[in-house]
């Protein structure tokens, strides 16, 4: 009995190494092992905490001695392609059913989006993109643009109210806090006609406010536990208490999607008179917010109906929606207010071109007819992109075009790179918004007159918006970039109009921290998460 079971294990053991080495060993012996790259620090992580926004200046030292393109080492030391070639990038973002996301980034993903725009690919994601983007088209965000006004002008009152409880008129806080609520409250209303109203301090928070605090306090970092896990799906009972919390809130925005989808759904067949087939002509119907929108194209009737999305897929989109579109836009504001306190000619230019403006509401055209904001705007998107990195992983062994031949180890030059099926390619969004080689010799300067004559170099970059990868390009191009695009400007018109901003401590003590999202955090406190302290102040009009 005894050897029996011995030899059930040897088995089982040989069975699992046989398996382990299948995976790995075709891996190590990557062709990618023939480009040059940084030799490797941790034969666990292999390079991956390198990826951190804290270290793009390692970053950029490995581009300057290895070339924009180089071999990384991901977990176990597998090798992975760290490319900032833009041809090469343009063949990955653009051949988007033959390089998806990583299965790793899509399970983590999924804990709290389910199965919605930013987990989907392939045919699945083609199809609902299909019915997902009209909703976001510049006239319907043209109707939204009131919303953004709305609760900026809840976000000062907010401030203007803690300052009126503050020693000498001055408030100092921690700018990410209160931005945040705001687009936060902006998606909810947008988004499902739905006021989480986190900006109200006079009610108890509601369930949404709630299940979202519970998630964002803990930042997301890399550490291998939760690799692993990303990487070998665990029974629930494993899950820590980040993915617990973080299910626990999709549960709760699940449960509040599959309601107001059914609300809608009634409405629109009340307000349309529901014909046999359950749909209508697009043109008999209008509706503001994307839930809404996406539900009336959803049961159009020009969508054949196999290309129609499921109750839950269309569910699936309100945690996408809330998530993808809160913490971006917040983060890149926070960015855009601490660049305009490190350069206060900036903050006053900027609010001279704002004051002139003769109304308090601009229209989404109005806003950006407003160059000076323009081009802050732009600048900010490209020094401080919110997601500095993402990655693919290639569905078939792959040559991939170069712009510029590279010489590899042995001193050949290449003009190909040869990848294998299931090997990841990091795409290194900051790191190629600050390279010399495209912007120039001041690309980490902030300067929003570049954009008055960019370089021609930056015609190549494959970008869906202001040729930078900030909101990335292709098929998985972000959907909501016109969304965030006039909700920044939006709130950036009316802040910069009621209040003076200035930097509460000195500009050395902030850097940027986090994984996937960089943020401003204290050097000496990243542990408490990401923090701008600024001091505000009314901007007395003359
Ligand atoms: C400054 C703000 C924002 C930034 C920097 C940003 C950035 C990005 C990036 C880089 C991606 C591509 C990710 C990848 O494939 O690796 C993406 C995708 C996406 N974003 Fe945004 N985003 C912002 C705002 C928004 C807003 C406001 C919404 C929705 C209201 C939104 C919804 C989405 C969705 C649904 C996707 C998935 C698209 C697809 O795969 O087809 N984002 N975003």
């Amino acid at each position: 009995m005894a050897s029996s079971l011995l030899l059930l294990a040897a088995g089982a053991f040989v069975y699992l190494l046989v398996k382990i080495l299948s995976f790995f060993v075709p891996r190590w012996r990557s062709p990618l092992n023939r480009l040059r790259g940084p030799p490797n620090i941790s034969p666990l992580f292999g390079h991956i905490k390198m990826f951190d926004s804290d270290n793009i200046a390692v970053q950029a030292k490995w581009v300057a001695e290895y070339g924009s393109t180089m071999r990384t080492y991901g977990i176990f030391k597998v090798p992975q392609l760290y490319t900032a070639d833009l041809r090469l990038v343009n063949h990955i973002l653009t051949h988007s059913m033959d390089y998806f996301k990583p299965p790793e980034s899509r399970l983590a993903l999924s804990h709290i989006l389910g199965q919605g725009l930013l987990v989907a690919e392939g045919e699945k994601h083609r199809r609902q993109r299909r019915v997902m983007n009209p909703a976001f088209g510049p006239a319907q965000i043209r109707e939204l643009t009131e919303v953004f006004h709305d609760k900026t002008i809840r976000l000062c009152d907010y401030w203007n109210r803690e300052i009126a409880a503050s020693p000498q008129g001055t408030l100092r806080t921690n700018v990410i806090a209160g931005l945040s609520k705001m687009t936060l409250d902006v998606i909810g209303v947008a988004g499902f006609n739905y006021d989480i109203d986190t900006l109200n301090t006079e009610e108890p928070p509601n369930e949404l406010s709630i299940a979202f605090q519970d998630i964002f306090k803990s930042p997301l970092r890399h550490n291998l536990v939760e690799l692993l896990k990303n990487l070998i799906p665990t029974p629930r009972s494993f899950d820590n208490s980040r993915v617990k919390k973080a299910e626990a809130a999709r549960a709760t925005m699940q449960r509040i999607g599959m309601q107001l989808l059914q609300e809608k759904k009634a409405e629109i067949m009340r307000e349309h008179g529901e014909k046999s087939t359950g749909t209508f002509e697009k043109r008999d119907v209008q509706g503001r917010d994307l839930l809404t929108l996406l539900i009336k194209a959803n049961m159009a009737s020009d969508i054949p109906d196999d290309q129609r999305l499921t109750d839950e897929e269309v569910v699936a989109q309100v945690p996408t929606f809330l998530v993808a579109g809160h913490e971006t836009t917040s983060t890149s504001t926070t960015w855009c207010l601490y660049a305009l306190c490190k350069h206060p000619e900036m903050q006053q230019k900027l609010r001279e071109e704002l004051l002139a403006v003769p109304t308090d509401a601009p229209t989404m055209d109005e806003l950006n007819e407003l160059p000076y904001l323009d081009l802050v705007v732009r600048e900010t998107l490209r020094l401080h992109a919110p997601v500095t990195i993402t990655s693919r992983m290639a569905l078939e062994d792959d040559v991939l075009p170069l712009s510029t031949p590279l010489t590899d180890k042995h001193g050949d030059v290449i003009t190909g790179i040869h990848i294998r099926k299931g090997q990841r390619i990091i795409v290194p969004i900051l790191a190629l918004h600050t390279s010399k080689s495209v912007w120039g010799e001041d690309a980490s300067e902030f300067k929003p007159e570049r954009w008055l004559s960019p370089p021609d170099t930056i015609t190549a970059v494959p970008g869906v918006w202001s040729h930078l990868l900030t909101f990335l390009g292709g098929p998985h191009a972000c959907i909501g970039y016109r969304f965030s695009l006039v909700e920044m400007k939006a709130l950036v018109f009316t802040l910069i109009r009621t209040f003076e901003f200035e930097l509460a401590v000195p500009a050395e003590e902030i850097v940027p921290f986090g994984t996937f999202l960089q943020r401003p955090a204290l050097r000496n406190r990243k542990d408490e998460g990401g923090q701008l302290p600024l001091l505000i102040r009314p901007y007395k009009r003359s």
